[in-house]
């Protein structure tokens, strides 16, 4: 009997909160369905916009590489507002496919229009990007569209103002045209969120395109933008421009500026997200990051970012450099393909007459553990919290389930968790303030160690695989954490790094994955989810420190000249 009453008491205590949750998801389930219902306006507004020009000239348009349209819309050959409509309508299709695109940005039409008005005056000094159509990432602020990050709780929270990417943009002339999707919180190399739902990759709709930046990905990878803008943390540039066989660059932070986004964990001090381009090559990405680091004009509306123009001796040096490079991070062991990917640019490298030695990764798994730490910030606090109160569909989920429990239980499992990898992260979550100094004392010494670890080779540049598995399926990102160290590491130091497509999976390939060893859960699923990619695209990574990115850009497009995928395409 009296446990009925002890259930009663217990029920009586929570059921207020149950009831108050149940309700404030109602609620959210009631914003859901009526951004769904706006989206659809949105889409229809679009596509009344791209009707409006003939579906051929659309494709001839559409069909353009980027020099190639920029040079149409400079010698007036194509106008603005036309490049628009062809655009939406390629993004349309886009997003018909792939679920990529949030919303179409309305003043995209404005500022086409005012553009094509401008040109009519023969004195006037067509700006860079003239009338070039850009994707933006959703949590990107542009004006009086919302940047929810996936979670519906910030649904109708509009930006009272452009951020500073996006007006330096239309600044250079170019028309920001649509908003992409995401994965809730950002924090994930899946790209599924209650919103606006899941983004497909486009060369294999079962497996996630790579996120964040997963909508850029997708909508670049089937032509339905020259050039997308995303952020990246851990790899969200680079890992979705690699699971979509395209070219991505993030800077080190410095250079990127930090005014105008939704961060992933606001007021996160060591690993600053960083804004950058995902595009078919590096030329884009080259000409899109030299026209932004030679603006005066950022400098002064991010005052913050220290002045430094796009190095053109370093970009155009031809001196051979050293260049570290290594298959396995000590971490996680990659699939064959991604191994092969760094063999072949090494021998590349090489033949271009730089010198390539063998690198070792110091303190791998203290460097994947710690960059957890850092990049959830606070022991994972801010984060349970925002998606405790969101709806979170089962393909969107974030981390492990240890990694959730409360701080005291972690304390209790911190030393006997069978899973080593996961142990060794929850370890170095912080739960107190004393542990959170701490850990930002553990990245400053671990970003000293890396570079005297490169300084005692006398390395200028590193070069590893892009990524440790193909794209999963949906659902699977959270489950295989550990293939992120590859890009994670260069967050953790803040160096610059890039990735391009320079083979694709092969049936060689499949055959080695038999080989492969496994430890736990991570590289088990590393090993099932390789398996049917033949033909998906392989990327490398290579990375320099800080203020090198033209370094980096050099060597990318170096290897992208001579065995990037699409170099001959695109
Ligand atoms: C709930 C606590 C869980 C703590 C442990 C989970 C650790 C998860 C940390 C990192 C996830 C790794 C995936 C990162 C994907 C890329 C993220 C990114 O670059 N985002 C871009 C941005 O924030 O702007």
């Amino acid at each position: 009997m009296w446990f009925f009453y002890v259930a009663i008491v217990i029920i009586g205590f929570f059921s207020p909160k149950l009831i108050d949750k149940y309700n404030r998801k109602q609620k959210l389930r009631t914003l859901i369905k009526q951004r769904a219902a706006d989206r659809k306006i949105n889409f229809e507004w679009a596509k009344n916009s791209f009707q409006k020009l003939d579906e051929s000239r659309a494709v001839e348009i559409s069909a353009k590489p980027f020099e190639e349209l920029r040079n149409s819309l400079k010698n007036g050959e194509i106008g603005p507002v036309e490049t628009l409509r062809a655009f939406q309508r390629k993004a349309y299709e886009s997003t018909e496919k792939t679920n990529c695109v949030c919303f179409f940005i309305q003043e995209a039409l404005e500022i086409a229009e005012n553009l094509e008005h401008l040109a009519t005056d023969p004195n006037y000094q067509k700006p860079p990007l003239f009338g070039v159509p850009v994707s933006i990432k959703e949590s990107i602020h542009v004006k009086n569209l919302d940047s929810t990050a996936g979670y519906a709780q910030k649904i109708n929270n509009p930006s009272d103002a452009n951020s500073v990417s996006v007006d330096q943009l239309i600044r250079l002339g170019a028309v920001p045209f649509v908003h992409t999707n995401i994965p809730i919180a950002l924090l994930s190399y899946g790209c599924s969120n209650g919103v606006y739902g899941t983004t497909l990759n486009p060369l294999d709709n079962s497996r996630v395109p790579g996120g964040s930046s997963g909508g850029e990905a997708a909508l670049v990878s089937l032509g339905g933008s020259v050039l997308g803008i995303g952020t990246d943390v851990g790899g969200s540039i680079r890992t979705p421009a690699s699971f979509c066989g395209l070219a991505g660059f993030k800077s080190s932070s410095d250079r990127s500026p930090q005014l105008g986004k939704t961060a992933s964990i606001p007021g996160r001090q060591l690993l600053l997200s960083v804004e950058g381009p995902i595009a078919k090559n590096i030329d884009v990405c080259v000409e899109y990051l030299r026209l932004k680091w030679n603006d005066p004009l950022l400098y002064k509306k991010d005052v913050y970012m220290p002045p430094v123009k796009f190095q053109e001796n370093l970009y155009n040096s031809e001196k051979p450099l050293k260049i570290g490079y290594y298959t396995f991070d000590g971490y996680q062991t990659a699939s064959p393909a991604y191994q092969r990917a760094v063999r072949e640019t090494v021998a590349v490298l090489k033949e271009l007459g730089h010198e390539l030695v063998p690198f070792e990764v110091p303190q791998p798994d203290h460097m994947y553990s710690i960059f957890c730490a850092g990049a959830t910030a606070d022991g994972g606090l801010y984060l349970m919290d925002s998606l405790a109160n969101d709806i979170i569909p089962p393909e969107a989920d974030i981390g492990f389930p240890v990694a959730k429990l409360p701080h005291f239980i972690q304390r209790l499992l911190r030393k006997y968790w069978h899973h080593r990898r996961e142990r060794q992260i929850i370890q170095e979550l912080p739960h107190d303030t004393e542990e959170m100094r701490q850990m930002h004392e553990k990245i400053e010494d671990y970003r000293h160690e890396f570079v005297l670890a490169m300084r005692a080779k006398k390395l200028d540049a590193l070069v590893c695989p892009a990524f440790g598995c193909p794209p999963p399926h949906h659902g699977m990102p959270n489950k295989i954490l550990g293939a992120n160290s590859y890009p994670a590491l260069y967050n953790l130091i803040d160096f610059a790094a890039g990735t391009v497509p320079v083979t694709v999976q092969k049936q060689e390939d499949e055959v080695e994955l038999r080989k492969m060893k496994t430890e736990d859960s991570w590289d088990r699923r590393v090993v099932t989810e390789s398996k049917n990619c033949i033909g998906l695209p392989v990327s490398v990574q290579i990375a320099t420190p800080p203020y090198r990115e033209e370094m980096c850009l050099r060597l990318l497009k170096q290897v992208e000249a001579k065995i990037g995928l699409y170099s001959r395409t695109h």
